[in-house]
Parts: structure tokens; C-alpha cells; sequence
């Protein structure tokens, strides 16, 4: 299947050779060649160009045209950080939040991520599977080209392979770029109450082991913040997942700043995910890092928790990356559109910055910056083309719907535009 797309008002996100992250000042710059084309051929994008440099197609068969006159075209969002796989939701606890609950007080009465283990512990794989499967779709419609997945409902080894089971056949049954990472450290589970080192334990002695046995599992994570996991014990779960040939992805910063960042960077972190509260050594330890600092908007938004200082890491060098956290407790949205506007509206990002975010930076965030997250010959077809607009800012202006009027994935048109 070959495919076309002339007329381009503007391509966005190209590079003959792409950089493996933008970091710092870097992150402003979204290189764009206007009035341009863009062919793709077995999944991957094969040529772009110049409409007035364009040498001509000369075998026309089996090639599908779009005319994208008016409209800008840029790579397909890279999804860093999700809790995709889950087994239902958790509205009631929304209510309680808007009657005037904190999260932190929802989860002390079982609820949170204690209430979606329990759910998900009486359900089979296959039925996690049917579950996942449709969540993903809408993704991808809505224009994710890769993602990340994290186990961490599970919180028994049974359950937690089970989780990571479901991510790899959802990675085989779509054929889109997907990175798991186990999340066994999401939270205490409820039959080790009062007895957290022991659930520790089993996490480092038998859980990590049986994840890399099966090689389940791309990254360690583990949720870093009070009444869950502290520093050390996130740092001896980063530390036996290397054994075990895991890098980390950790969530930390979220409610509290607990010191973990510098010492996660110093680790060979691949990011730091949440910060909605970061101290100066946090911003001081990730300028320069080749850590990403991943932002969670849809969360921030969700929780009415403050929105991470965006801003200020990246004009302190830092590599940012903005990602839905998609999960049924506190960001129950797969919208890396919606994601991008509120990194504008709320965290003060540049059009630039934050579509840089959501998709280079996203896919360095997932080690996958070789393959996706620009448009650059050889990298897989992943793309999106706005509605006719002028600017390409109309796309994160224009928050809460989609300027995206089509999708292709892997070189096949998933949202078609109306010509
Ligand atoms: N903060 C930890 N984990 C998830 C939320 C999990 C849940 O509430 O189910 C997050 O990234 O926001
Ligand atoms: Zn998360």
C-alpha cells in the first residue's frame, strides 16, 4: 500500500536525521517545510519534499493520493506513560472527589488503586483483553502512533504477569509500537497490609524475576510518594530491575517531593513521570539529563492537583514530555490532543514545545525516537493531518475538539479527512 498526501499546507516534525530528544531551547523549534508532500510506502514514510522540489511519482498503481491542501501534517502522538489495561471504572469515587475527598483519602478507604486490583483480580486475561482492546482504538483514532503500558493493578505476581500477558497481545493484535512497564510498587496490596517488606520483598525476589523470565516487561516503575513507596525502596526496585535488564520509568513528585529525582537521574532513569510538586534540586538534577521529565496534564486537570512547572524545566535545559496517563482513577482519558492544548493553557508550553512533547520526546521517553515521533525517511508511517487551518497552533487551540481530521497508522489511513 503506497499513499501520497500533496498539497501539504505545512509538514511538521521533519528531519533528514532526527535528534534522539530536544532538551531545553531546543524544544521550541519544530522544523517545517510548507507547501509540501509526503509519500509512504509499506508502512513507512518513504519521501517528503517540496511541492516545487517534487520529481514526480512516476508509478502510479496502487497509490492512494490525499490532497491536504489547506491543512498542516505532523507525526502521530507517542503516549509515554498509560494505565491502559484496567477492568473498569471508577466514577463513584469522581463523585466522592467532587463531595470533597481528597485522592489520598479516597485510597486510605480502599478505594483507588486497592478498588481496581480487587476488580481486576476476579477477571480473566481474556476479558482484560476485551476490555483493553477497545480503549486502544479510540486511541489510535484519536491519533496515538505508540504507547506506553504499565502493569500495577495487579499487585500479586498471579495477576501482575496477567496484566503484562494482555499488553503483549494487545501490542500483537494491533501492530502498533507498545512499551510495558511492571508496575508491581503501585501500591501495598491489601493482603500485605501491615506487612509492607514483605510485599517488597516479594516484589524484588519473585515478581521481578518471573516479569524477566517471560520477558514481560520493557521497564520497572514503581509509585514513589507517601503512603506508598519511599525513596529506598524505589531505589532497590530501579536497582533489581537493571539486574534484570529493565531500565526505570518511575512515577514520583506527584503529591509530595520526597528527594528521588536526583538520585533517579543518577540511576539512568529513562524518565521521571507526574512532578506535579518539584523543589530546585529536582529542576537543577534534570538540566542536562538525559532523564525525561514526563508531565501528566490530563491528571493535573482531572485531580485539580497543581500542573508540572513545565515552564521552568524547560528553560533550565530540562528534555520534557507531555503523556495522558490514561487510567480509570486519575485521568481517565486517552486524549493526547486534549493533552497538548492544556500544556499551552496551563503550563505555559509554545505550539512548538508541546507537540515536540507529545511526540519526539514521547518516543524518547519510550526509547522508540528511531523509529517514531518525526517525520524522517524510514520511520514507521504514523501521522496526523489537522483540519484546514493557518497555523498549526489552531490544533492546541483549539482544546476540547479535536482538529484532527485524519489518521494513518503504519501506513494505512485509520480517520480518513473529507476532501
Ligand atoms: N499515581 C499513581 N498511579 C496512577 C493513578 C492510579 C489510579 O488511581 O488508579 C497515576 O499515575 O495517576
Ligand atoms: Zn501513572
Amino acid at each position: 500500500m503506497r499513499i501520497l498526501i500533496k498539497n501539504i499546507r505545512g509538514l511538521a516534525g521533519v528531519y533528514d536525521d532526527a535528534p534522539s530528544l530536544l532538551r531545553g531551547k531546543e524544544m521550541d523549534k519544530l522544523p517545517m517545510i510548507e507547501n509540501a508532500f509526503l509519500a509512504i510506502e509499506d508502512g513507512k514514510i518513504a519521501l517528503f519534499g517540496s511541492m516545487d522540489d517534487w520529481g514526480g511519482i512516476t508509478d502510479w498503481r496502487n497509490l492512494e493520493v490525499i490532497d491536504a491542501e489547506g491543512r498542516y501534517v505532523l507525526p502521530a502522538w507517542c503516549d509515554s506513560h498509560t494505565h491502559l489495561v484496567f477492568a473498569g471504572s471508577r466514577e463513584l469515587e469522581f463523585e466522592d472527589r467532587i463531595k470533597g475527598l481528597t485522592y489520598e483519602q479516597i485510597a486510605k478507604r480502599g478505594g483507588g488503586i486497592l478498588n481496581s486490583a480487587a476488580k481486576l483480580a476476579s477477571m480473566s486475561e481474556a476479558e482484560l483483553f476485551e476490555k483493553a482492546l477497545p480503549r486502544l482504538s479510540e486511541a489510535i483514532e484519536m491519533g496515538t502512533g505508540a504507547m506506553e503500558m504499565k502493569s500495577g493493578y495487579g499487585l500479586s505476581t498471579k495477576n501482575e504477569l496477567k496484566m503484562l500477558r494482555v499488553i503483549k497481545d494487545l501490542q500483537k493484535e494491533t501492530g502498533i509500537a507498545i512499551k510495558s512497564s511492571f508496575l508491581g510498587a503501585h501500591a501495598i496490596a491489601a493482603d500485605y497490609a501491615g506487612k509492607r517488606r514483605a510485599y517488597i520483598d516479594l516484589i524484588l525476589e519473585e515478581m521481578i524475576p518471573a516479569v524477566a523470565e517471560e520477558k514481560l516487561a520493557d521497564y520497572v516503575d514503581a509509585f514513589c510518594e507517601e503512603g506508598y513507596f519511599s525513596v529506598a525502596e524505589t531505589m532497590e526496585i530501579v536497582a533489581r530491575g537493571a539486574e534484570y535488564g529493565m531500565k526505570s520509568k518511575i512515577h514520583v513528585n506527584q503529591f509530595n517531593a520526597l528527594g528521588a529525582i536526583p538520585e533517579l537521574v543518577k540511576a539512568g532513569a529513562v524518565s521521571v513521570d507526574h512532578l506535579e510538586v518539584l523543589e530546585e534540586a529536582d529542576i537543577q538534577a534534570l538540566n542536562g539529563a538525559n532523564t525525561i521529565a514526563t508531565a501528566l496534564p490530563l491528571c493535573s486537570l482531572f485531580l485539580s492537583i497543581p500542573y508540572t512547572l513545565s515552564r521552568k524545566l524547560i528553560d533550565n535545559n530540562a528534555a520534557l514530555a507531555i503523556a495522558t496517563d490514561y487510567n480509570p482513577g486519575s485521568a481517565p482519558s486517552s486524549n493526547m490532543a486534549l493533552a497538548v492544548s492544556l500544556a499551552c493553557i496551563k503550563m505555559n508550553m509554545t505550539p512548538a514545545e508541546a507537540i515536540n512533547a507529545a511526540t519526539l520526546n514521547g518516543a524518547a521517553a519510550m526509547e522508540l525516537a528511531d523509529t517514531h515521533g518525526s517525520i524522517t525517511n524510514g520511520k514507521v508511517a504514523n501521522v496526523l493531518i489537522t483540519e484546514k487551518c493557518e497555523h498549526l497552533s489552531f490544533l492546541p487551540y483549539s482544546f476540547g475538539k479535536s482538529a484532527i481530521a485524519g489518521v494513518i497508522n503504519h501506513g494505512k489511513v485509520i480517520k480518513a479527512i473529507e476532501e
